[in-house]
C-alpha cells in the first residue's frame, strides 16, 4: 500500500491542485491520495471560507475519482495546524511499513525551514514536490535558505515508484505547470469576475451559492 496525502487551505480547491494531485498518484503509483484540508494554519492570516464550506469543495472536486479521498482530521483539532502531529497520528495508525508520501508545492517547498519541527517531516513520510510558476525548482539551490539546502541536497532522488524505504526521501515531480492559484480566484469572485474553468463548476456553483467570496457590501 502507498499512500499519499495533500495538505492545504482549498480556500477553494482549484485545478492547480487537482491536477498536482493525479499526477502525484500517477507517477508515484499511489493507492490513494488523501486531501487534507488545514484550519488555523500556522503560517497565514485567516482562511475566507469555514472549515464545513472547504471541506464541502473538496469533497465536490475529488467526486467520481477513485484514487482521490478525503482526510478531515485537522478541522477536528482545536489549535494551530501542524503537519508533523497529522504525519504522526498517521503513522501510529498506519504502521511503520506503510510508504507515506506527502505532496507539497514548490512555492511550499521553498519555506519548509519555517513549519513546525520540519527536520522531523522526513522521519515521518517521503516529500513529493510538484512544479509551480513562478518556482523554479532547478534554481532551488539558489532560493532555500543554507539551512534548507543542507538538509534537503542530500535527500533528492530521481523519481521512483520502487524505493524500499517507507520514507525519507525527496522527490521532485515534473507535474504540469498551472498557474492558478485560489488567492487569484478569490479576486476575481469578489470584483465580479468569471473564474470558469479555473476550477470544478460543481466548487464555483458552491461558492456562489454560500455567498463565499463575493465582496462585501
Ligand atoms: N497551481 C498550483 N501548482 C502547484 N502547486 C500548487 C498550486 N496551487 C497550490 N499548490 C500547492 O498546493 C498546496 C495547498 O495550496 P493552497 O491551498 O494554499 O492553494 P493556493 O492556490 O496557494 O492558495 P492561496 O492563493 O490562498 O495561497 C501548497 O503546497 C501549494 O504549494
Ligand atoms: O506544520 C507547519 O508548521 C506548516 C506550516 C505551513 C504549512 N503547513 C501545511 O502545508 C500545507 C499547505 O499550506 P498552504 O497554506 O499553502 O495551503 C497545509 O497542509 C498546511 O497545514 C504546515
Amino acid at each position: 500500500m502507498r499512500l499519499g496525502i495533500f495538505g492545504g487551505s482549498f480556500d477553494p480547491i482549484h485545478y492547480g491542485h487537482l491536477r498536482i494531485a493525479e499526477e502525484f498518484a500517477d507517477l508515484l503509483a499511489l493507492n490513494r491520495v488523501d486531501l487534507l484540508p488545514t484550519a488555523n494554519p500556522p503560517h497565514r492570516q485567516a482562511l475566507q471560507a469555514g472549515n464545513v464550506a472547504r471541506l464541502e469543495m473538496v469533497r465536490l472536486a475529488i467526486a467520481g475519482n477513485p484514487r482521490l479521498g478525503l482526510d478531515a482530521r485537522e478541522l477536528q483539532r482545536s489549535g494551530p495546524a501542524y503537519t508533523f502531529d497529522s504525519l504522526c497520528e498517521l503513522r501510529a495508525e498506519l504502521g511503520p511499513q506503510l510508504k507515506l508520501s506527502w505532496l507539497i508545492g514548490a512555492d511550499s517547498f521553498l519555506s519548509l525551514d519555517r513549519w513546525h519541527r520540519w527536520r522531523e517531516l522526513l522521519d515521518l513520510a517521503h516529500l513529493a514536490v510538484a512544479c509551480r510558476p513562478g518556482f523554479d525548482l532547478l534554481r532551488w539551490k539558489e532560493l532555500a535558505s543554507p539551512e534548507l539546502a543542507e538538509q534537503v541536497l542530500p535527500r533528492i532522488q530521481t523519481l521512483s515508484v520502487t524505493d524500499p524505504l517507507d520514507a525519507g526521501t525527496i522527490a521532485l515531480l515534473p507535474t504540469t505547470p498551472l498557474a492558478i492559484s485560489s488567492t487569484a480566484i478569490r479576486a476575481q469572485l469578489a470584483t465580479g469576475h468569471s473564474a470558469r474553468y479555473l476550477l470544478p463548476d460543481t466548487v464555483l456553483d458552491y461558492a456562489g451559492r454560500h455567498l463565499l467570496y463575493q465582496a462585501a457590501k
